[in-house]
């Protein structure tokens, strides 16, 4: 790979994985993961159920051990303190564990323990910061609502609000809209977009909506048995021969002017055909 870290001339990559394995329950899950991410691109994860997106995930926000070389913003998550690591790196978890009697206005906060001081209480510009991304998700009018009361697309949205707040230079999305009605969908995926667009936020998602993916992600990453089995533009990766052969899924891809659409399509009973 070129431009590694410390290459002179050249800005350190967001994420680097080298030859990276991981196992979950003493079971191998991910096994020689390469993967360069630039600053500020976002890079859709993709992949059937059970490929290994959330445990690569997990792995460069160290939360799962890994082997190989990895790197996030530059730190090693495997040899950084959690609070340090959370200055750079957010992970939206996939189902977020919440604390018991917890507001939203708190968990969103929360957001902000790693860039409060020590023995110290978060600032007037803490507070800010919680307040504009609750705001920009539609939340305000949550804020004083029990976490545990949450429908489970306004829980998702909490959970992208603390991960945002946490203002990283890398966040991890572990299935941001798999909750979210289609509208909400849009906002998500849009504030998200924006501030990658602003502040060369690089975004690292895990999406099962393939199209949602073309739109949003400049680059794919296809998962499959804990392997990368393709990498390149939405055009390169989301073919339905390949999507077939990994997902076994009948699909046509569309071409349309917002980007790429992936649209199931239905054998009928008697017809023998698969489409493709
Ligand atoms: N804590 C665990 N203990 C044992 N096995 C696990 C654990 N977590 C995940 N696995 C297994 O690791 C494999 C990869 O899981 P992972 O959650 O990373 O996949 P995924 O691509 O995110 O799947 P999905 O699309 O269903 O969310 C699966 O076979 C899963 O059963």
């Amino acid at each position: 790979m070129s431009g590694g870290v410390g290459a002179p001339g050249v800005v350190p990559p967001a994420v680097e994985c080298v030859g990276l394995g991981a196992s979950r329950g003493g079971v191998p899950v991910l096994d020689g993961i390469d993967l360069l991410v630039r600053p500020g691109e976002w890079v859709a994860m993709v992949g059937p159920n059970g490929a290994g997106k959330t445990t690569l995930l997990h792995a460069l926000a160290g939360l799962v051990p890994s082997t190989g070389t990895v790197t996030v913003g530059g730190l090693d998550p495997s040899q950084t303190a959690r609070r340090a690591m959370s200055r750079v790196v957010a992970l939206m978890p996939q189902r977020p564990v919440v604390p018991e009697g917890v507001t939203v206005t708190e968990l969103v906060r929360l957001g902000r323990t790693p860039h409060v001081p020590r023995f110290g209480t978060e600032s007037a510009h803490d507070r800010d910061v919680a307040d504009e991304i609750m705001a920009r998700l539609d939340l305000t009018r949550l804020a004083h609502r029990r976490v545990t009361a949450l429908s489970g697309g306004e829980l998702q949205r909490v959970g992208l609000a603390r991960a945002l707040a946490q203002e990283p230079q890398v966040l991890l999305l572990d299935e941001p809209t798999s909750a979210l009605d289609i509208g909400h969908q849009q906002q998500v995926l849009d504030l998200v977009e924006g501030m990658r667009a602003a502040d060369g936020l690089t975004v690292v998602a895990a999406m099962h909506d393939l199209t949602l993916a073309a739109q949003y992600a400049r680059r794919l990453v296809l998962l499959d048995g804990g392997r990368v089995v393709a990498d390149g533009t939405p055009r390169e990766v989301l073919q339905a021969k390949t999507i077939d052969r990994v997902y076994g899924a009948r699909v046509e891809v569309l071409d349309r002017p917002g980007g790429l659409a992936v649209l199931p399509v239905r054998s009928r009973p008697g017809d023998g055909s698969v489409a493709g």
